[in-house]
């Protein structure tokens, strides 16, 4: 018998690189991108209600009820699945808003996998992954729930295994709107897509970097800091900054030195999601 409550992880993501290839006639832009997970995110418990209702029990600041992408996702899945089943939501978030870092994303793949599993929808991943897109560019990865290499506008995705480090994140305290930083008349649209697999070495930039760096003073002095220490990365959008160690104990100790004036965490890079381990686990 499946089981009436449930929680699971809501991981974050990093890009570990990001090209822009082109803008689209809908406004979104081409891209090339590697996401990697990390373990590290939000926790978010379900329990099945019977009379249809779907609520989030926990309150965000600045994202009413409805808007919430778990609301969101909960709503398009009863409504798409006929589903007369509800459900009462409880999430205890730790990744930053407009971090770069996919919560929102992430949050919005783990209700659909969550709700597919305890209303017993049955629903295979290729059609939780259309469903997701429809939430945004980067719910798919979450769904599938491994590392890819991402083109289109995040949906297009081969899987692929790289090295799996010790990240140590930097969140300079500022929420960036992706919408803003992709509508900046300084971005540049134009790199070649990369048709090699896998992508070689030397391709790690970010095109988002410099008009980030530009436009929020507090990114440029994480990535500064960060790279006295290692190759200092953005993922997204930003705000967050990212470096990669061979052992936690490296990570740690630069963590220590930063975090004095920075907000920062360590966790490991992750091909499959912990989303994914714990769903594994339960079959
Ligand atoms: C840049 C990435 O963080 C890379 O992982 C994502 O592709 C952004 O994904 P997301 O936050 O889920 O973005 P969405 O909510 O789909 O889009 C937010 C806004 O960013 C812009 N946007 C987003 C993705 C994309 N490929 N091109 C865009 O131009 C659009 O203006 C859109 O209105
Ligand atoms: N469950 C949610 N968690 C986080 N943000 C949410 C959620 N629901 C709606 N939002 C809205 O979505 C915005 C983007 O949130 P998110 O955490 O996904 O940003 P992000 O890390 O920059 O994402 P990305 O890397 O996909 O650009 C928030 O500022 C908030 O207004």
């Amino acid at each position: 018998m499946t089981a009436s409550r449930l929680t699971l992880p809501s991981p974050a993501k990093l890009n570990l690189m990001l090209h822009i290839l082109g803008r689209r006639e809908d406004g979104y832009h081409e891209l090339q991108t590697i996401f990697q997970f990390l373990d590290y995110g939000d926790e978010i418990t379900f329990a099945v209600r019977d009379d249809g209702v779907i609520r989030l029990h926990t309150e965000f600041e600045g994202v009413p009820h409805d808007s919430n992408l778990i609301v969101r996702a909960a709503k398009k899945l009863q409504a798409q699945s006929g589903c007369s089943l509800g459900i009462d939501i409880w999430i205890e978030k730790i990744l930053p808003m407009g971090g770069g870092i996919g919560g929102g994303s992430s949050n919005a793949a783990t209700t659909l996998l969550g709700l597919n599993h305890l209303w017993q929808l049955g629903w295979d991943e290729d059609r939780l992954a259309v469903l997701g897109l429809t939430l945004g560019a980067d719910v798919p990865v979450f769904v599938r729930g491994h590392a890819a290499f991402a083109e289109g506008v995040g949906e297009k995705l081969t899987p692929v295994d790289p090295e799996e480090p010790w990240y140590l994140v930097l969140v300079p305290q500022v929420s960036v709107s992706t919408a803003e930083i992709f509508s900046d008349p300084l971005l540049t649209r134009n790199s070649s897509p990369i048709k090699v697999r896998p992508v070689p070495k030397g391709n790690s930039r970010n095109d988002c970097l410099p008009v980030v760096a530009r436009r929020y003073p507090d990114v440029r002095n994480a990535l500064n800091l960060l790279g006295k220490f290692t190759e200092a990365k953005l993922t997204g959008t930003g705000s967050c900054v990212f470096g990669g160690f061979p052992s936690k104990a490296e990570a740690d100790k630069v963590s220590a030195l930063l975090t004095e004036t920075l907000t920062g965490f360590v966790a490991k890079g992750s091909n499959v999601s912990m989303l994914h381990r714990k769903l594994q686990s339960l079959l």
